[in-house]
């Protein structure tokens, strides 16, 4: 069996196929898919396994599907699928392909009379007729014939025990498949349904096509089985017909009355009721003697089969319909109460009762016999051990931690942990154990988001003008000013303004940030106000704008520079009064926010060449930052590039160290016109092309390559000040004596002459740490 383990991917779908494949049974496998999972439409909710009275149901990545070799076709879980992600196999398109080509013949299931209530049963004849049937016959004659058949066998089994009755597919593939020591007490006769088929076949010849419609999802298998197959060509739902109806736009209540193609139905028409088929093949019920029962509805019939099978009891002869009868049946419209059903079929077999003349029907022109096999599915026993790693594996250790609270759709822990061992049931179905998780990861990313936030949000840099900037920022964070935040285009401006909000009272509050210079006037102006419904012409709902979104936290203006002068008086007023008016509108709308700006223009010198409304200047450089250009504060260089080192090398999953010192070198004396942002980029360039633990001067682009210093590692580069210098240096000597020594500052210490303590201090001062693999 080991050569199917190869075959498939994960081990639970190699567990699942080789139970499937290890029991063979009648002529060939079961595998008919009669009830499919539409991808993608399964919410996870397990409602289908809750209900599923055999959990034949596999979950594969989070979608619930059903298991055909231990499905019963009982339809429970297309019925409970709020999502509607279960499918029953369509055959609509097979029948009108037959409608077209073929003589076609329709069966209506007895239960149709409560579906198409109040229509008459001849207007349900007259519109099957109208659709193109050539004939339509009550499935009940069938029914009838099955009643002389059983007749027959209860006779020739004189005083035989035990006898299990059924028209019902969906019992008979509850016992095949369950409870294979009880297929011998199945009475081997056909259900109506096929009885009919194999009548008519008889009759008209096997080029017509029969067509059985019913309530029911089983049929539709029961048509396909090997020991019948042929008789049925095709099986309809009361949903299907009536689709196929309101199509052609036939209306049944205004058809006229046609009567039925078939002979005399008699008590036939009582088997989609409870103890139907025993009252017409005149068996009594009898309660006092306990001997013949009338079983219905999932629960008593699963709870008897049980108690058969373990031989805890063994009636004369027993009645079992899956549903709480045929009228009850999945696939249909529950217009009526089951009661009212109920009394529609019984008041329809009277009438036919006191209509029809007998006939003499023999029975022996067809064979109302068959067999039944064993389907079921061996599946490999659990040890406790087994069962106990698999719990242990959700945190389950203990029995306190068993909650059994049915969420995965399993009544209990232990049962849903012999699921996953069988490949059906996957761990994430476990709602404490995700809800476990969920927590821990919450807890997890807010701990990274805190460290990812740092004292200075994602800031990085320890030189002189960047301890002023978080000064600034310290000083501003605390109150509601207007700051204006000024640069070259890359330096962190941004940033800024973000450690800004982060810091301040508003931080629990929206940070929303927008480049002006991204938008045209008319489109920034619907942005960051809003609009009214029909402003203008696409303005299809009313929108809010961006200063609304950001009520009561910030908003970032980026390049406030290049804004219009008509929107610079619009902001002017926000600033002054605190309100604005929505494209469209005419009423002012106050919102509470702060606002900070960004520009890397000289808005003096366009406040001076008229382009910028002075007073919208003055009110916003009330505090302004000034973020240097990174050829300014060279000293940063070395703990920026192992920042973006880290950063890159995490998320492309590659392990680089440090960089070669010829390589930090050609980075520090580099010019940098695009600041920190061009720095991050080359970093990130150097990881992807990097194949060595650390980055080398070929990793970086070509015009750094001449960059890089002479044998002792560092030169000085020009521009740059004493200070700034001799801190690059030593930073780059740390770095470099540090991973020598793995990180272990006492042999570092060594390596650089330096006390372990004046290490240690500089470490702390420079935020040195190892790159994390
Ligand atoms: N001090 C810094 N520490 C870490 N990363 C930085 C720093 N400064 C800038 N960056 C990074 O550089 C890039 C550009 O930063 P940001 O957008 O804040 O610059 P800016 O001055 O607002 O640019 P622009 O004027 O073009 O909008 C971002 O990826 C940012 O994370």
């Amino acid at each position: 069996m080991s050569f199917l383990v190869q075959n498939f991917v994960s081990p639970s779908e190699a567990v699942y196929c080789i139970i499937i494949r290890e029991k063979r049974y009648g002529k060939g496998w079961y595998t008919m898919e009669i009830v499919k999972t539409i991808t993608g439409k399964c919410r996870m909710c397990y409602a289908c396994i809750r209900n599923c009275p055999v959990k034949a149901i596999k979950v594969v990545e989070g979608q619930a599907r059903v298991v055909p070799e231990l499905c019963i076709a009982c339809g429970h879980c297309v019925q409970v699928c709020a999502q509607q992600a279960k499918e029953v196999q369509r055959e609509v398109e097979k029948v009108e392909g037959y409608l077209t080509t073929k003589r076609t013949i329709a069966c209506l299931a007895p239960s149709f009379v409560a579906e198409f209530h109040p229509a008459w049963p001849g207007q349900v004849v007259a519109a099957l007729k109208q659709m193109g049937f050539a004939e339509v016959h009550e499935v009940a004659f069938g029914a009838h014939l099955v009643t002389l058949e059983y007749r027959r066998y209860l006779q020739e089994a004189g005083e035989r025990q035990g006898l299990i009755s059924t028209p019902c597919p969906a019992v008979v593939n509850l016992v095949s498949k369950y409870y294979p020591k009880l297929l011998s007490q199945l009475i081997p006769v056909v259900s109506p349904m096929i009885a009919l088929g194999r009548y008519l076949k008889k009759k008209v010849g096997p080029d017509s096509r029969i067509v059985f419609i019913g309530p029911c999802v089983a049929k539709k298998g029961e048509a396909q089985e090997d020991e019948v197959a042929g008789a049925v060509d095709a099986v309809l739902t009361f949903l299907e017909i009536k689709e196929m109806l309101a199509v052609r736009q036939i209306d049944v209540n205004s058809c006229g009355n046609m009567d039925f193609d078939s002979e005399p139905a008699y008590l036939g028409r009582l088997y989609p009721v409870g103890g139907g088929l025993l009252r017409s093949a005149g068996v009594d019920a009898d309660i006092l003697a306990n001997q013949v029962l009338v079983i219905e509805g999932r629960e008593d019939c699963l709870e008897f089969l049980k108690a058969v099978n373990e031989g805890q009891m063994m009636p004369k002869m027993v009645d079992m319909l899956f549903c709480k009868g045929c009228i009850n049946g999945p696939m249909q419209e529950n217009k009526f109460s089951a009661f009212r059903r109920r009394k529609i079929v019984a008041e329809f077999t009277r009438q036919g009762l006191e209509k029809a003349t007998p006939r003499p029907i023999n029975p022996d022109i067809i064979n109302l016999r068959r067999e039944f096999h064993d389907k079921s599915v061996f599946f490999p026993r659990p040890t406790e051990a087994d069962i106990r790693k698999i719990l242990a594996e959700l945190g389950k250790l203990t029995p306190e931690d068993e909650l059994n609270c049915g969420a995965c759709g399993y009544s209990s822990c232990r049962e849903k942990a012999i699921a996953v061992y069988h490949g059906l049931a996957e761990n994430r179905m476990c709602l404490p154990y995700l809800i476990a998780q969920l927590e821990k990861s919450n807890l997890n990313l807010r701990q990274e988001l805190k460290v990812f936030q740092g004292q200075y949000g994602q800031l990085v840099g320890n030189s002189a003008v960047m301890q002023e900037v978080y000064r600034m920022i310290e000083k501003v964070a605390k109150t509601d000013a207007t700051v204006l935040i000024r640069g070259e285009s890359g330096t962190g401006k941004e940033l800024v303004a973000r450690a800004i909000h982060y810091r301040s009272r508003r931080s629990e509050a929206p940070f929303i940030s927008i480049n002006c210079a991204a938008l045209p006037e008319t489109l920034l102006e619907s942005e960051l106000f809003g609009h009214a419904r029909g402003a203008f012409t696409g303005a299809v709902t009313a929108k809010k704008g961006l200063f609304e979104e950001a009520h009561e936290g910030t908003i970032f203006l980026d390049e406030i520079g290049d804004i219009s002068p008509g929107l610079q008086s619009k902001l002017l007023r926000v600033l002054q009064e605190g309100e604005f008016i929505r494209v469209g509108e005419t009423r002012p709308t106050r919102v509470n926010v702060r606002v900070l700006a960004a520009t890397n223009r000289d808005l003096e010198k366009a406040v001076k060449e008229g382009a910028f409304r002075p007073e919208l200047f003055y009110r916003l450089n009330v505090i302004t930052i000034w973020l240097p250009p990174l050829r300014e504060r060279r000293d940063d260089i070395p703990l920026l590039a192992r920042h973006f080192l880290e950063k890159y090398s995490r998320r492309l999953g590659k392990e680089i160290t440090g960089f070669t010192s010829e390589a930090m070198d050609a980075l520090v004396r580099a010019d940098w016109q695009g600041n920190v942002r061009e720095l991050e980029n080359v970093i990130e360039r150097a990881v992807i092309l990097a194949e060595g633990k650390k980055i080398e001067v070929g990793d970086l682009p070509r015009q750094f390559r001449n960059l890089s210093a002479n044998a002792s590692g560092w030169a000085y580069t020009k521009g740059m000040s004493f200070k700034e210098a001799v801190t690059a240096y030593e930073i780059n000597l740390l770095v470099q004596a540090l991973e020598e020594s793995q990180w272990v500052q006492a042999r570092a210490a060594e390596i650089l002459g330096l006390k372990r303590s004046t290490l240690n201090e500089m470490i702390k001062r420079y935020k040195l740490r190892p790159a994390k693999k």
